[in-house]
């Protein structure tokens, strides 16, 4: 069973000038769960990732870590608190090893050079990077390069890891070896959100679902629940039939 929520958003709002993104979703994330985040280009879904690392400043509403406030805080301070987060596109240093773009994060979080070089290492070694600690970014597979991202964002032992659509563009037997290490993140007791837009991905690894539409929650719950949700088959199925039209 889940434990008690590390992270919740209450009324998040998010507005572009007259376009609400995020319209006062609410959500709470657990220790050693994965909370998908699933909807429709346009949804609110990176609105409101950005929004829950500081990248945005809310426009509305309310989010702890930990029954801490902060709502306030900007991302480089929400990071020292315990979220992380990882990229969609990956962003290592080109110019540093695959063990140094570890270590440059653990640094900046206050970790000397030998400890960061040492649970850089041990990041890595879990992922199956082994091989590749001393080798160039440009080296590394595009999987490889996920999980390059992942361990830049797993070895900061975050409290909240957001997680932006890391199976885009993976072959299915790394999309079959990432899902056991977002498991493993969670197993180890972090929690876990993640946008996804692969809705069977979605429904094998989420052990909850929040699906978003035009800004606003439409529907929470088990994967079960979420795919059983008249307003969810509303908005998938009618596009998917819309879509079908055009075609
Ligand atoms: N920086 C921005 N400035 C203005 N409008 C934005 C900005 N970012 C997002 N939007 C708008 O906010 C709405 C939500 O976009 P968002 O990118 O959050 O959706 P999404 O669910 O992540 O979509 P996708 O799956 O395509 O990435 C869209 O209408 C988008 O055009």
């Amino acid at each position: 069973m889940p434990e008690a929520p590390v992270f919740v958003a209450e009324n998040v709002s998010k507005r572009f000038g007259g376009l609400i993104a995020v319209d006062k979703v609410s959500l709470e994330a657990h220790a050693g769960e994965i909370l998908g985040i699933m909807g429709q280009n346009g949804a609110g879904k990176t609105s409101l990732f950005n929004t829950f690392a500081g990248i945005y400043v809310a426009d509305g509403g309310r989010m702890t870590l930990n029954d801490v406030d902060v709502t306030a805080l900007p991302a480089w301070r929400r990071s020292i608190a315990g979220i992380a987060r990882t990229f969609q596109i990956p962003q290592p240093i080109w110019s540093l090893s695959v063990c140094e773009n570890v270590q440059v994060g653990l640094i900046a979080h206050g970790k000397s050079k030998a400890e960061s070089a040492e649970i850089a290492e041990e990041t890595l070694v879990g992922l199956g990077l082994q091989a590749k600690l001393k080798s160039d970014p440009g080296d590394l597979t595009p999987g490889q390069l996920r999980l390059l991202e992942f361990a830049r964002a797993a070895s900061l032992r975050p409290k909240l890891l957001l997680l932006d659509e890391v199976f885009a563009g993976l072959s299915l037997p790394e999309q079959q070896s990432t899902a056991d290490v977002v498991r493993k993140l969670r197993d180890s007791g972090i929690a876990i959100i993640w946008i996804e837009h692969n809705v069977r991905l979605m429904m094998e690894l989420a052990d909850r679902i929040v699906a978003m539409d035009h800004g606003h929650k439409i529907g929470a719950g088990t994967p079960l629940e979420v795919a059983r949700n008249p307003d969810v088959i509303r908005v998938y199925l009618g596009r998917q039939a819309a879509d079908g039209k055009k075609s």
